[in-house]
């Protein structure tokens, strides 16, 4: 599951494509076995129909050749019209088979994906453009499953109409189909030049298309910015270029997939020429006991086999264009929560304990060590708040407690329990967040604040939704949906949706991260006796800029550079005369001046 390298001549059929179709196989088609024979059974029907064609074919110029009986001539009409009958109605029964088969594929294979989706660790998202993994749960896992449904199918009835029409004709005339063979070394030369070039441009096209996905979700959630700073034509620019990139290169892997159709067509009409020159010449010479009806079947059988030929060889090229996006869509198990459940972890611990960080050590880049032996205590029932200049670390120190990372070394304690030993979905739904990156859905007001408690009675929403402000807000629009990402609602609208959803929650453990920076300071006012309310004999743990808003927490620590180098009460921090006090007159004299 290696990511293409152009540039390298790969083998056709690696060690890893081979592994990749196993695990396809093992996953999603074994357990279908039973009907997959049931298809093969109809295939084989279709290839034999073939045979039986044309001998009755044969049969039926005998007649005609040598002046039989109308009668006979007759019933061979009949029994090559019953045949195409079955073969249709097994050509019908065969695609409806497998296209069930791979739907269900299709269906499993997303379910998988996401599921495991789901387990990555926050930093595979934050790394990882959403072009990509669009991409991987909508178009690659789709193709492959057209391809292995009709595609793969198609290709095996082609391949069983070859063998029995060529085994068919090598047994009526064995030296005529071996004159026919003298094309197949140049059929293999074509088809593994297009094969190649096929397997290294469709990997080329996978990427662009997923830069151009990830171009898209980017320009169309960044409208604001882009129509604020005009650049509307920079952007058009950038995913023009991407368009550009997709035609060359889809360009090239169609054209040297349709390399494959005039090669076959130039080999079968060589062996045409070979068969009526050759067979003619047997049906002339004394020396051989062959008449022009067999001769004329032959021929027949001889472009029965190229049609299939010819779709078997652009199979193949497909084929290596599907192994690239099964590579593709498999590479997602490549990737591997670091983030999970410790044997034997705890369900229960003790939410209002303290909350200790000892000497942790954390960067999200090993260039860059943000943390490196801090130490602090959150003390269990009561409000602390954590404060200093942007990018010293305050949000990641919230991030760690509910591990959305975890810590490089040293340990977080909840009590006496470790952090690592707590079931990481028990210990996340001890925590009520009001994050700085308010994720809103586009549904009504109402649905995203019941997100974070569905089972929440309409009381219970209808307090929340009051206790954060937005009740009367919640009336007004309805079922209204907000508009993708909240796009319909104001800064302060979505920050008490966020307040109401903490409310609505009511875990144990609170943490605000900016939670009022958006509101006007009366509804600020207004919201602050509710989260007073709510607050009350929590573990909450506050983020603020604004320095007034958290000068009554039982203890606040200030941070520098991933460094704690004060912490105590409002009133002993600005006693001291250190950074927080700093902070505080820089404030309160730029309150005073407005
Ligand atoms: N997901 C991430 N990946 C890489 N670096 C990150 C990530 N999140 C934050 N950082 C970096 O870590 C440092 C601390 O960020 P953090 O968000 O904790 O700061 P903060 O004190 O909360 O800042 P602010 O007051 O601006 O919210 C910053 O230098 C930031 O660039």
């Amino acid at each position: 599951m290696s990511e293409p390298k152009p540039t390298k001549r790969q083998p056709l059929y690696s060690d890893a494509d081979k592994d990749n179709l196993r695990w396809f196989w093992r996953n999603y088609l074994r357990k279908h076995s039973g009907k997959l024979l049931i298809v093969l059974g109809l295939i084989l029907v279709q290839g034999l129909v073939y045979q039986q064609f044309l001998a009755m074919t044969e049969s039926g110029l005998r007649v005609i050749f040598e002046a039989g009986a109308m009668r006979d001539l007759i019933m061979v009409c009949i029994v090559v019209f019953l045949l195409f009958t079955v073969r249709g109605i097994v050509s019908f029964l065969a695609p409806m088979i497998t296209v069930k088969i791979s739907n269900q594929a299709i269906y499993e294979m997303r379910r998988d994906l996401i599921g495991h989706l789901m387990s990555l660790d926050l930093a595979y998202f934050e790394r990882t453009k959403s072009g990509e993994i669009i991409q991987k749960l909508v178009t690659q896992t789709q193709q492959i499953g057209v391809f292995v449904g009709l595609g793969v199918a198609n290709a095996i009835r082609d391949a069983v109409t070859v063998i029995v029409v060529s085994g068919y004709l090598i047994w009526k005339n064995p030296l005529l189909f071996a004159s026919a063979v003298v094309v197949l070394p140049f059929i293999i030369v074509v088809m593994n030049f297009v094969s190649d070039r096929v397997k290294k441009g469709q990997a080329e096209a996978e990427q662009a298309l997923g830069n151009y996905m990830n171009g898209i979700e980017e320009t169309v959630n960044g409208m604001r910015t882009v129509k604020i700073a005009s650049q509307e034509e920079v952007e058009k620019e950038r995913l023009f270029t991407g368009t550009k990139s997709l035609r060359h290169l889809m360009n090239r892997v169609q054209i040297t997939q349709a390399l494959v159709l005039p090669s076959i067509d130039l080999s079968s009409a060589f062996v045409y020429v070979l068969v009526i020159g050759g067979g003619g010449y047997m049906v002339l010479s004394p020396n051989f006991d062959v008449d022009g009806a067999a001769i004329i079947t032959f021929l027949l059988g001889m472009v029965m086999v190229f049609d299939p030929a010819r779709l078997l060889a652009q199979f193949f090229g497909a084929l290596q264009s599907n192994l690239v996006l099964l590579d593709r869509v498999r590479a997602l198990y490549a990737e591997t929560p670091s983030i999970n459940d410790a044997p034997e972890a705890k369900a229960e611990f003790d939410t209002k304990g303290d909350i200790t960080l000892r000497n942790i050590t954390f960067s999200y880049d090993p260039e860059q060590p943000l943390f490196d032996g801090l130490n602090m205590s959150f003390k269990g029932g009561h409000v602390s708040a954590i404060v200093g200049a942007t990018g010293s670390g305050k949000t990641t120190i919230l991030s760690l407690l509910s591990r959305l990372y975890d810590v490089q070394s040293g340990e977080i304690t909840f009590g006496d329990t470790p952090v690592r030993d707590l079931q990481v979905a028990r210990l996340r739904g001890a925590f009520s967040v009001v994050a700085q990156d308010i994720v809103i859905f586009n549904a009504s007001i109402w649905d995203n604040i019941r997100y974070v408690n569905p089972d929440a009675t309409d009381e219970d929403i209808w307090q929340a939704a009051e206790n954060a402000e937005i009740a009367d807000l919640v009336r007004r629009r309805g079922d209204t949906p907000v508009g993708p990402k909240g796009a319909q609602l104001s800064g302060g609208q979505k920050q008490r949706i966020a307040i109401a959803r903490a409310f609505l929650r009511d875990a144990p453990i609170l943490l605000l991260d900016e939670a009022t920076s958006a509101l006007d300071q009366a509804t600020e006012e207004r919201i602050k006796k509710a989260l007073d309310r709510l607050t009350k004999d929590k573990t909450t743990i506050v983020v603020a800029h604004r320095l007034s808003s958290i000068a009554h927490a039982d203890s606040i620590f200030v941070l520098e550079s991933g460094q704690l180098v004060e912490q105590g009460k409002h009133e002993d921090l600005l006693a001291q005369k250190g950074l927080y006090a700093q902070l505080y007159q820089a404030q309160k004299k730029g309150y005073d001046e407005k």
